[in-house]
């Protein structure tokens, strides 16, 4: 297994000096920083989780990630290359639904293919469904598919287009609790074939550290910024509910909510603030 410490060439995602400033919600003659001198990279192959307590800014990175939201300050490359508009090389899987409910499984897989012109868009779509289980279901629609089996379609769509750069923002807070087990285990297991570089949004430290080759964590807004980042030398492959009881699984937790405790805490009370 290739260790993304010692993968040569520039890192599959780096920003720096990231701020991201907006017009105050509640106050729309005033600015709001919501992240401030960023600085995170992700090296090719590497799994990356950022944490950190709600409305801290880790959606508002990940969407610079995407090239969706152009930073206020610093600089964003893609494998080395400045990143102007949106971020090709990168495929996504949000937390919200994203599926067309007009298309069946098959024709949701096939889209992006087909947009890309791809002459071998339904062999390929059909395929990944089998890799995700569901190549039985791909005449079904997205209604007649339960939450997790949606979610399947959206990683093989994602999957389907061989993104360099994955990017994931609370993609399976949604799920219960068995089937976001089964999930996380399923992504591990294919992203352990190609090992792609992912960057992982998520408020639960259980799965940033489960998943992940290093968690960074983030501090609570406004201007947050990271203020620790831990390798998890964990080996892979691993069962993420099996890991969690073992002693290094605990030792590392309790390092990073040492870090991540106060934050939360800072959060919670603005969110009461703002509420
Ligand atoms: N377009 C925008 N306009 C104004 N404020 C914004 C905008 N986008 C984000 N914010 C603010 O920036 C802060 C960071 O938001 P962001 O969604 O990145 O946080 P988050 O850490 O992903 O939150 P959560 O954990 O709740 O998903 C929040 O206070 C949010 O209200």
């Amino acid at each position: 297994m290739t260790d993304p410490d010692r993968s040569s060439g520039p890192p599959a995602l780096a920003l720096r000096g990231v701020s991201c400033t907006f017009v105050a919600r509640h106050a729309p003659g005033q600015r709001y920083t919501a992240v401030r001198d960023v600085d995170l990279t992700v090296g090719a192959g590497e799994f990356v989780s950022v944490v950190g307590p709600t409305g801290c800014g880790k959606s508002t990175l990940l969407n610079v990630a995407a090239g969706l939201l152009a930073p206020s300050t610093g600089s964003v490359a893609c494998f080395g290359r400045p990143l102007q508009g949106l971020n090709t090389r990168a495929g996504y899987l949000f937390q919200a639904e994203s599926l067309m409910p007009w298309r069946t499984a098959l024709g949701n897989v096939m889209a992006g293919l087909e947009f890309r012109g791809e002459p071998r868009a339904r062999e390929i779509a059909e395929a990944w469904l089998r890799r995700v289980g569901l190549g039985l279901f791909g005449d079904r629609y997205p209604h007649q598919l339960s939450g997790g089996m949606r979610k399947r379609v959206s990683l093989a769509q994602m999957l389907a287009l061989d993104p360099d750069v994955i990017l994931m923002d609370e993609p399976f807070s949604a799920l219960d609790i068995q089937t976001r087990q089964l999930m996380e285990n399923e992504v591990l297991a294919l992203w352990a074939e190609k090992r792609k570089a992912v960057l992982f949004i998520t408020h639960d430290l259980d799965e940033a550290i489960a998943m992940s080759d290093r968690v960074v964590v983030l501090s609570a807004g406004p201007a947050a910024r990271p203020i620790g980042e831990f390798r998890i030398d964990i080996a892979r492959p691993r069962d993420v509910a099996e890991i969690k009881t073992t002693p290094h699984f605990i030792e590392l937790h309790a390092a990073i909510w040492d870090v991540l405790r106060e934050e939360v805490l800072k959060g919670y009370a603005q969110q009461l603030e703002g509420a």
